[in-house]
């Protein structure tokens, strides 16, 4: 992929006139205007330095999640699925120059990972809206594609979210910006959720449903587990959690939703959070699952998005 431009060029930053009739990626930040460089300094890409709109302006579909070979594994995939004829090779982490976050692309199709938690994930959309918007990318869909903890369904089952909620199982994140906490929906896109719970349905043998995912500050005690280095309540407090958590429609746990579906929402971009459960957190709270049991359970948010993909792209409704 090119596009390294010589030090002497001028900001590719767009002309928000040009936008009118598409859905173009909003940032609302008026100081962005009047700078003269944007540099996106985890992503290593900046607005002087690269040719944005050339290396992204035909992007309209982001997948995100946390694990830099999952999103690698991700591009692969989608590569092979949308008949690209590029080799393989030619896949290469555009973010190669720092070691915060991988992003990877292929065709219309870009894969990203976050890492763990709100911060960091807050910190990669950031960035990553700020490049879809120079980029002059339009008709967008996000999605988060993860691993999750189940509550009262199968491991292995794939959870597309309604709706994110707290810790409090409210369908809100508190940002707090300066000494301020300021609270933002975590609305999802119900349509986009529907479309890609009926693409499941086309998939054999694939258990998916609709519900509530619950995003927390942490994976121990915020998720009430008992196997953390500290745990200062008891099982039945836990297990009263979860049970509450489950009749508030919450079907899973992940640390990243509420987030994601405040920013995206913000922003103008179409958002999905799609993650597979590897365990049931009404029967336990550590991870046993094989090696490869794993590996099988984290690609099927990735076979539901490369179907809904190339049906988009109207490649094919049919199932890999
Ligand atoms: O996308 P991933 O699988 O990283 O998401 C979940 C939430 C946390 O980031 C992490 C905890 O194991 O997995
Ligand atoms: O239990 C789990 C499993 C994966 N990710 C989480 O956040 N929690």
């Amino acid at each position: 992929m090119a596009s390294i431009l010589p030090a002497s060029n001028r900001s590719m930053r767009p002309d928000r006139n040009t936008y009118d009739g598409k859905r173009f990626v909003h940032v609302k930040n008026p100081y962005l205007d009047t700078m003269d460089e944007d540099i996106l300094y985890h992503l290593d890409l900046g607005t002087k330095t690269h040719n944005l709109p050339e290396m992204f302006g035909d992007v309209k579909f982001v997948c995100v999640g946390g694990s830099p070979n999952r999103m690698r594994a991700f591009a692969l995939f989608m590569h092979k699925e949308l008949g690209l004829v590029e080799g393989e090779e030619d896949i290469k982490d555009i973010c190669a120059g720092t070691d915060r976050y991988c992003m990877f692309k292929t065709g219309p199709v870009l894969s990203i990972s976050h890492g763990m938690g709100v911060p960091s994930i807050s910190i990669m959309l950031h960035e990553l809206i700020k490049l879809l918007h120079h980029a002059r990318c339009c008709d967008v869909t996000i999605i988060r594609i993860g691993t999750s903890g189940g509550i009262g369904i199968a491991p292995g089952s794939v959870v597309i979210t309604d709706t994110a909620v707290d810790s409090f199982f409210k369908p809100q994140f508190e940002q707090v910006i300066l000494d301020n906490v300021v609270t933002r929906s975590t609305e999802l896109d119900k349509e986009l959720a529907e479309e890609l719970f009926n693409c499941s349905k086309k998939i054999p043998n694939f258990p998916a449903l609709i519900g509530h995912t619950m995003c927390t500050y942490d994976f121990y005690e915020g998720q009430g587990r008992l196997d953390g280095a500290l745990c200062s309540f008891s099982r039945e407090k836990k297990l009263d959690y979860l049970k509450r958590a489950y009749e508030a429609g919450v079907r899973n746990i992940e640390m990243e939703s509420t987030v994601f579906a405040a920013m995206c929402g913000l922003c103008g971009l179409k958002a999905a959070v799609v993650c597979v459960t590897l365990l049931d957190r009404l029967d336990c709270d550590q991870i046993t699952l094989s090696h490869d049991v794993l590996m099988e359970y984290q690609r099927r948010p990735q076979l539901l998005i490369s179907n809904f993909i190339k049906k988009k792209l109207g490649l094919c409704d049919q199932i890999s």
